[in-house]
């Protein structure tokens, strides 16, 4: 599934490639203003931080939520708190469009991720321009020579990865880039099984000056606390917040 969902967003992007060529997608990213520091936004603190996503259906759970205003969401995840918005801008399964990324930027004063299956140096362009602060790396995604090229460009770009692991082996990788945002996916990619206790398994692997993220399988205040007993810096959340009532929801969070 992984593979499949990375080769289609692959061909997306070539196809918009052919309309907006990289020369052009490269001058739109290099003239917007720089972009918004997210390690210090997402640093380690007394609460957790909360990374929300704009989420409108996904392969394991299908529609999850209709939603016509991303940006209207994505000031509700600023008034309730959240540290920065993951905004999945892959169409195919995900509902979601870069043109969300855009209305999102535009919207909010956070640092804004672009959550989708990122496999080449014109999907990273095409985050910049449309204003993206944060990009996610995949690493069961990539071979190592394509990781560290991708990373180095976000690097170069002035923006952030957040670079996604699943397992002791790809927590190395990322390690070995020199990653300072990490992320442990609790949701299999392939199978779709959730596993809340794999974050904990690999806490102690985390580069020391690392930002830890847990990703997924956050619907209650209690999975929150479960992730930040065990280490988690932050927690990014899709469904919970699109499902439910995200002030609420995000208050309840930022509580624990
Ligand atoms: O969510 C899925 O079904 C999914 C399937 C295949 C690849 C990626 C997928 N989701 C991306 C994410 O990692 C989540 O959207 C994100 O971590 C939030 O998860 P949740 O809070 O469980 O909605």
């Amino acid at each position: 599934m992984l593979s499949e969902l990375t080769a289609n967003a692959v061909a997306d992007a070539r196809a918009r490639e052919a309309d907006r060529p990289l020369a052009e997608v490269e001058a739109a990213a290099l003239v917007r203003p720089a972009a918004l520091d997210a390690l210090a936004a997402l640093a380690p603190g007394a609460r957790v931080k909360v990374i929300a996503e704009i989420k409108r259906s996904s392969p394991s759970r299908g529609a999850l939520a209709e939603i016509t205003d991303p940006a209207a969401l994505a000031r509700s995840y600023e008034l309730g708190g959240a540290s920065a918005i993951s905004v999945l801008t892959e169409g195919r399964r995900f509902g979601g469009s870069l043109a969300d990324l855009e209305a999102v930027r535009a919207a909010v004063a956070l640092p804004v991720l672009r959550k989708d299956f990122i496999a080449t140096p014109y999907q990273v362009f095409e985050a910049r321009a449309a204003g993206a602060d944060l990009v996610l790396l995949i690493v069961a995604a990539l071979d190592d020579a394509t990781l560290r090229e991708l990373y180095a460009l976000i690097t170069q770009l002035g923006m952030t990865a957040l670079v996604e692991a699943h397992s002791a082996d790809e927590l190395e990788r990322a390690a070995a880039l020199g990653a300072k945002l990490i992320g442990v996916n609790a949701r299999d990619l392939t199978t779709f099984e959730l596993d809340r206790d794999l974050f904990g398994r690999l806490a102690d692997r985390f580069p020391a000056d690392a930002i830890r993220v847990a990703e997924s399988a956050v619907l209650s205040p209690d999975d929150v606390a479960h992730y930040r007993r065990a280490g988690a810096d932050a927690v990014l959340v899709g469904e919970a917040l699109v499902t439910g009532d995200p002030i609420a929801n995000l208050s309840a969070f930022l509580a624990v």
